[in-house]
């Protein structure tokens, strides 16, 4: 099913559909590229992104400290992750962020479109005609000219700029290029056809999983503002008191991102509350489960099993007061009662198939705070969004979860519902 449904991005041939050693290949290839070393390389570009990020803020603020329109907050994450995600895999700016995405930008958002996971019989048989697959084949060609030299320059790339993504895997490769006459190495068609499908990868892995935990890393915040304040002391005290000098710190002391160990504490507790990912496995004939207290082995072969970490996180024999957004857990020390057991954590998943972009991520994450706890007041303005959808002439639907409106909902991964309608207020200049 998963490569059905990523089939109209990378045709069911990313990393996240492969298996046994056609994954493991891929995998060593490319992990070079997302490691925490690498990924530090690319932090004053990240910082570029996030900085226009915060001008998109501002631009939707009230000005005087007074609250602004109603907007999607999902969006603007998803841009912002989209653009990251350009820098460091293809050093490219997309602009997405800006009034121009693009054309790279406007080609993936439209076939985007085409991947949902459905059960209505309609979209299901429009979806085996000829003509859709013709569409979903045309669109994919399209995206891979717009990426193919990025892709041939990256196999070529000597510069002394940080190594992409793109680089780093032919890195891994290049024994095994042929070399033509001018000396250039000379790029294998299946190969750049193949990375050209794992780039597609990183792009929706990115996308979305970031532009899910952006809004709710907001929304905790805003249901508890002592964290905020924690937030800002923290930030305060590791790249002083002006928020507006922490760019160029963190640019000259990258390292300095790993102090912030309370903002840590906020992108893991948000991620334990609301995973943005789901597992599941093949079962095997060589993996039977056991479950506690039993001796009974049961086989798993035949089976797909799904390791919920919703449930692991939620559930009180693992972490004390479960349904509590509370930070200093994962600053607990060992013997506290808040103190997680190993292991069972689960934001970026476990062992050799865990999220490949967890250090992207995190480093993502903790400049969108540095960029925005300090300067702008970040909620949910439901009023205003019922409001805007009367006058559009759209239904207003205030159904609530557990009490929640902004619960989970989405056509295949798990979204907030209607896009996290926010509104932002500047801090700082006298609220309104
Ligand atoms: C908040 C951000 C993110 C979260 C919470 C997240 C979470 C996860 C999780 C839980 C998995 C494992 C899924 C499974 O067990 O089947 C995963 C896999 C993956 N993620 Fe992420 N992810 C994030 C960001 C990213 C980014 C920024 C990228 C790339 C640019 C990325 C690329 C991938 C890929 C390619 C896989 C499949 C890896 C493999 O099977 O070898 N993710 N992610």
């Amino acid at each position: 099913m998963q490569g059905e449904f990523l089939n109209p991005i990378s045709n069911g041939k990313d990393l996240n559909c492969m298996h046994g050693s056609e994954w493991h290949m891929w995998r060593s290839r490319f992990n070079p590229g997302f490691s925490r070393t690498n990924i530090r390389t690319w932090i004053p570009a990240i910082i570029e992104e996030v900085d226009a990020f915060a001008n998109v803020l501002r631009g939707l603020s009230g000005g005087d400290g007074q609250w602004g329109q109603v907007f999607p907050f999902e969006q603007i994450s998803s841009n912002l992750a989209f653009d990251v995600t350009g820098r460091v895999v293809l050093d490219t700016r997309l602009n997405s962020q800006s009034l121009y995405p693009s054309p790279f930008t406007i080609a993936y958002r439209e076939q985007l479109s085409r991947m949902e996971i459905t059960l209505s019989p309609r979209k299901l048989l429009w979806r085996i005609t000829p003509l859709f697959k013709l569409i979903v084949r045309r669109k994919r060609n399209l995206l891979f000219k717009h990426l193919r030299p990025f892709i041939t320059k990256g196999i070529n790339d000597a510069s002394n700029s940080p190594r992409t993504i793109i680089r780093s895997a032919v890195e891994e490769y290049t024994g095994e290029l042929g070399v033509d006459g001018t000396g250039a190495k000379t790029p294998d068609d299946a190969f750049i056809e193949q990375v050209f499908y794992q780039l597609m990868i990183f792009f929706f892995g990115g996308d979305d999983a970031l532009s899910i935990t952006i809004p709710r890393v907001f929304r905790q915040l805003q249901l508890n503002p002592e964290c905020v304040a924690k937030l800002q002391a923290e930030h305060d005290a590791v790249l002083g008191s002006d928020p507006s000098l922490a760019a160029e710190k963190i640019r000259e002391a990258p390292h300095i991102l790993d102090s912030l160990q309370y903002t840590l504490g906020v992108i893991k507790e948000t991620l334990r509350m609301n995973p943005a990912t789901i597992t599941i496995r093949e079962g095997q004939p060589t993996f039977n489960l056991k479950i506690n207290g039993e001796d009974k082995p049961w086989p798993t072969d035949g089976f797909d099993l799904f390791d919920s970490s919703i449930t692991i996180h939620h559930d009180p024999a693992n972490f004390v007061d479960p349904l509590k957004f509370m930070p200093e857990r994962f600053s607990a020390l060992e013997g506290d009662k808040l103190h997680p057991a190993r292991n069972i954590w689960r934001g970026f998943q476990l062992g050799p198939r865990k999220c490949i972009g967890q250090e992207l991520a995190v480093v993502v994450l903790k400049l969108v705070l540095v960029f925005t706890v300090r300067n702008f007041d970040i909620e949910m303005a439901w009023d205003k969004w019922d409001k805007v959808r009367e006058m559009q002439g759209l239904k207003v639907d205030r159904r609530t979860v557990e009490g929640e409106r902004m619960y989970t909902t989405g056509k295949a991964t798990s979204h907030p519902k209607h896009g996290a309608p926010m509104h932002v207020r500047m801090r700082n200049s006298g609220k309104g």
